[in-house]
């Protein structure tokens, strides 16, 4: 975004900003900074309340915290306002547009008048010099219309370059949300659609689901196969997750070694069935080292931790629920899938 600061108004947001971050336990970084800077010169409302309910909550923004709130209200605001822009751009060229065409149809109905006019005049009894003068404005007209179809010419090439603009910023919207190495969803889709996926949650029956899955000894993979191969085994998972996980579902790299989906309307007897059965896809594979004919010695596995959601829970609660049943998972042996406990308070649906 373009900020319009004079230069005095934006020292004063500075030294406010600096006296912020310098309460804050993240590092002092252009990500913290623009947090802070448009924090005080209130240039981003939404950010602004999301830092305020966090303050309420922890006291301070962390290094985590501080990023994420960056990926969603600043990079993900720059996306959002350059598409409402381009939409801008293409509704006032449409609407030049339109007024271009019915200018070139009034001045072409004119022009068709004043034919007749011109005719009328030359017909015997008719007066010649008034004919001439006729045949003048005529003349005009017809430079007029010229004019007016260069400007439609124009106006429509406008209107396609604000159309591939547009495109343009969606796809790298759309890019910014996608894990390079798997193809999934990233951490920052994974945000956007689990909040979208709450939202509708309250009008649901039933769900939605979540499932945090977790390669199981991955550190001992990469330490005796190496990097690239452990590379691999995470496109290989991320490719097991994408052919399973379809329609309304989201499947992420949540981080690392680290998966979910989200599963919106689906109780919790279908997520563990999926869970089940995507542990037993990742372990029944058989990822082999580019250029080995040898297929891995021993299985990869997963552990997943499933839980449904709670009614008024918000997402934070609702991951943190989901990892620790991952976490179960993992203390009861790994490859296998564990259904959070929901608190005595939320009642058993
Ligand atoms: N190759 C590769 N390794 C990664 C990537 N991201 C995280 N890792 C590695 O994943 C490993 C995760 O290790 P730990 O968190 O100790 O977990 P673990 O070895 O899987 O053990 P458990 O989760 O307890 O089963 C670390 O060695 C990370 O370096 C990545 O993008 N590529």
């Amino acid at each position: 975004m373009k900020y319009r600061h004079s230069t005095a108004q934006s020292a004063d947001y500075l030294r406010l900003a600096l006296k912020r971050m310098s309460q804050q336990d993240a590092g002092l970084h252009p990500a913290s900074y623009t947090i802070w800077y448009e924090y005080v010169a209130g240039t981003n409302p939404e950010l602004k309340a999301a830092v305020d309910a966090q303050i309420e909550r922890d006291g301070r923004l962390n290094e985590a915290t501080t990023y994420a709130l960056y990926a969603r209200h600043v990079a993900d605001f720059d996306a959002k306002t350059a598409l409402r822009i381009g939409d801008s751009v293409n509704h006032i060229v449409e609407q030049i547009s339109e007024s271009a065409t019915t200018a070139g149809e009034q001045a072409s109905r004119f022009g068709g008048s004043l034919e007749s006019w011109t005719d009328a005049l030359h017909l015997p009894g008719g007066s010649g010099s008034l004919a001439s003068g006729v045949e003048d404005i005529l003349r005009g007209t017809r430079e007029m219309q010229e004019a007016i179809s260069t400007l439609q010419i124009r106006l429509e090439e406008s209107r396609r370059e604000a159309q591939q603009l547009r495109q343009e910023v969606a796809r790298a919207r759309e890019e910014a949300l996608i894990d390079a190495l798997t193809g999934l969803t990233n951490r920052k889709g994974f945000d956007l659609a689990l909040d979208a996926c709450l939202k509708e949650a309250t009008r649901e029956a039933q769900g939605p689901c979540l499932l945090m899955i977790d390669l199981d000894h991955f550190k001992r993979l990469n330490d005796t196969l190496g990097h690239v191969f452990g590379d691999q085994v995470l496109t290989s998972v991320g490719q097991i997750l994408r052919a399973n996980v379809k329609g309304k579902d989201t499947a992420t790299r949540y981080g690392g070694e680290e998966f979910a989906v989200i599963l919106p309307q689906t109780p919790r007897g279908g997520a563990i069935g999926l869970a089940e059965a995507l542990r037993a896809l990742v372990f029944a594979s058989r990822v082999r080292r580019s250029g080995d004919k040898e297929a891995l010695i021993g299985n990869i596995s997963v552990s997943i931790g499933v839980a449904d959601y709670i009614a008024g829970e918000s997402a934070t609660e609702f991951v943190s629920r989901a990892d620790r049943a991952l976490y179960m998972a993992k203390a009861q042996g790994r490859n296998r899938v564990v259904l959070a406990p929901r608190p005595q308070s939320a009642g058993v649906q």
